[in-house]
């Protein structure tokens, strides 16, 4: 296959920000920016300066920002109908954005000039070419964003046609082809993508330049990206992880990869595709938004391998089960244990502890087993590992042991003075370090804290460090809930001590006890990487 320059065309800062749910500051705008620059794409759709403030903001501040190599882009529609571009204040905004390229929508569809805009479909054909002649007459490169360009198509092919004349004839450089809906199927993507390139190379093009730009609503934004880059498109406009208004963009952390390992196409230079899985997280991070772990190429999970039978052949050849090489996306194999493993789960498990057993060692089977059926009474060790490398020093007789919680009691009162409502919670609980018994109590404003805190109380003297470890999330889970409340309960708690993360999971019939195994084992494990980490 030849090698051909797709340009990715990135747009999470403006159609991303179309979300629900997703708002970025100046600030952050800036560092995606700088991040999407650092690993390459050729331009940054940055937002739509006049629309609202901040994105002004923005435009001003990247005016001092110079970036590396991409492109910055600024959108906007075409003028309003009955004015002349050089009189319509909204374009006084764009200009002031003082990018070298920028970006206008016009309409396709006849049903959108008529119902949407209100005006004449002559006066449509008036307003793309005014927008993009005057806007090239002060000297900007322009790209024309066919807005429902799919659907216009297929109503009247006629007057869509016109209007990608029309902005042809003005001078845009770049013609995309929008399924604004999401609506339309590969095939016929295909289809009128090689209708258009045919029309530009009638009109006089050489090398026509066609952008496609994919919306997700019938989840085939890639396919429809991808079928679109079959045909004739070049350039391929996406967000980072598939954000974008209603059911969001074409996710270019899949684009990509497909159209540069799978197809042979370039899209970014090649030693900086390893920066996709960073790019996709830290761009979740800046939106505050959880990631996605089942996202393809650059989920937690797209390289996670649970099933025994998986597990077992992945360690022979990663062939068997990956489609690609975790790691020329910056991804990396991981392997879960669980209820599903085989004996090649817990050795591929352990390894990564700095334990070597094999399948013949005693301990392996005995971990299995183990495993199986504290997962068979509610444990779940996939979501908690740290749980899992505790089990797993117990059978191998080097678990330390740090401390033992002898006993606790936790009371919850009403104490109207108390500053929460009046609810709160006492805990009582007897440690047993270096041979000492010690009883400490403490309050908290509900049970588990309060036990957290007395806890605490009992062992900071004998391991200072464990000041530093923090909660970090904690969940509850009912596991066979028609039993109401003598139901069984699964807790999962993730800490962390700045520098790291592990999680544990307490499983009982009472709530207060599972948090507190959990719990336990949580300080337990943090003490045990902490000795470890010394050593080192
Ligand atoms: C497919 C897309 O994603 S396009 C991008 C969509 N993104 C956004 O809308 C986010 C930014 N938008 C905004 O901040 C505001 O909508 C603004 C500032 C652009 C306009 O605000 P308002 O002037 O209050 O208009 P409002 O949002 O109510 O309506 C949209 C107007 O744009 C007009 N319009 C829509 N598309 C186009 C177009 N391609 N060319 C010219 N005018 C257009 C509509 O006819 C309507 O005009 P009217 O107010 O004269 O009836
Ligand atoms: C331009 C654009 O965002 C769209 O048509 O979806």
């Amino acid at each position: 296959m030849e090698n051909q320059n797709i340009l990715i065309y990135d747009t999470t800062l403006r159609d991303g920000t179309q979300r629900e749910g997703l708002s970025l500051s100046v600030e952050d705008k800036v560092r995606i920016a700088d991040r999407l620059d650092r690993m390459g794409v050729a331009f940054i759709e940055g937002g739509w300066a006049g629309a609202n403030p901040k994105d002004g903001e923005f435009f001003r501040r990247m005016q001092e920002y110079r970036l590396s190599s991409a492109e910055l882009v600024v959108f906007c529609s075409t003028r309003r109908a009955g004015i002349s571009a050089k009189d319509d204040p909204m374009l006084v905004p764009i200009l002031a954005a003082e990018t070298k390229w920028i970006t206008i929508f016009g309409k396709s569809w006849d049903l959108h000039v008529i119902e949407g805009l209100r005006t004449t479909l002559e006066e449509n054909l008036e307003m793309i070419r005014d927008t993009i002649a005057y806007l090239k007459s002060c000297d900007r490169r322009l790209i024309y964003d066919a807005e429902h360009w799919f659907d216009g198509y297929k109503h009247n092919p006629n007057y869509a046609i016109q209007t990608l004349k029309a902005a042809f004839k003005a001078g845009a450089e770049w013609f995309v082809l929008c399924d604004t809906n999401g609506g339309t199927m590969p095939d016929e993507v295909a289809q009128i993508t090689e209708v258009v390139y045919d029309s530009l190379r009638q009109w006089g093009s050489n090398s026509p330049q066609i952008g496609i730009h994919t919306h997700n609503d019938a989840g085939l934004a890639v396919a429809n990206a991808i079928a679109s880059v079959q045909y004739g498109a070049t350039m391929v406009q996406g967000t980072i992880n598939g954000y974008g208004e209603r059911c969001g963009n074409a996710n270019l952390c899949t684009v990509i990869p497909n159209l540069q390992l799978k197809m042979g196409y370039e899209c970014i230079a090649p030693a900086k595709l390893s920066q996709l899985t960073e790019v996709s997280r830290q761009v979740s991070e800046i939106v505050n938004l959880a990631p996605d772990d089942h996202a393809p190429f650059v989920g937690a999970s797209a390289f996670a391998h649970k099933g025994g039978i998986h597990v077992s052949a992945v360690q022979r050849n990663p062939l068997t089960y990956e489609h690609i090489t975790p790691e020329s996306i910056g991804n990396h194999r991981r392997i879960v244990i669980s209820e599903q493993a085989g004996l090649s789960n817990v050795i591929s498990k352990v390894e990564t502890f700095g334990i070597c057993l094999r399948k013949e060692d005693p301990a392996c089977r005995q971990i299995l087993q183990k495993t199986k059926e504290l997962e068979q009474i509610g444990y779940q060790f996939e979501s908690a590992e740290a749980s899992f490398e505790l089990l797993v020093r117990e059978a191998l007789g080097d678990r330390p042991k740090f401390f033992t919680i002898s006993s606790f009691h936790v009371y919850c009162t009403t104490d109207a003075t108390h500053i929460d409502g009046g609810v709160n919670s006492q805990a009582t609980v007897k440690v047993m370090v270096k041979d000492e018994e010690h009883l400490t109590a403490a309050e908290g404003n509900g049970p588990v804290a309060a036990l957290d805190v007395a806890l605490r109380k009992a062992l900071i003297s004998f391991y200072p460090e464990i000041a530093n470890f923090y909660l970090t999330d904690y969940k509850v889970r009912i596991l066979n809930s028609d039993s109401g409340t003598q139901a069984t309960t699964r807790v999962l708690i993730e800490f962390s001590n700045g520098k790291r993360r592990w999680s544990t999971a307490g499983v009982s019939n009472n709530i207060i006890d599972a948090s507190c195994k959990a719990l336990g084992e949580g300080i337990e494990y943090g003490l045990l990487s902490a000795v470890r980490y010394t050593k080192v």
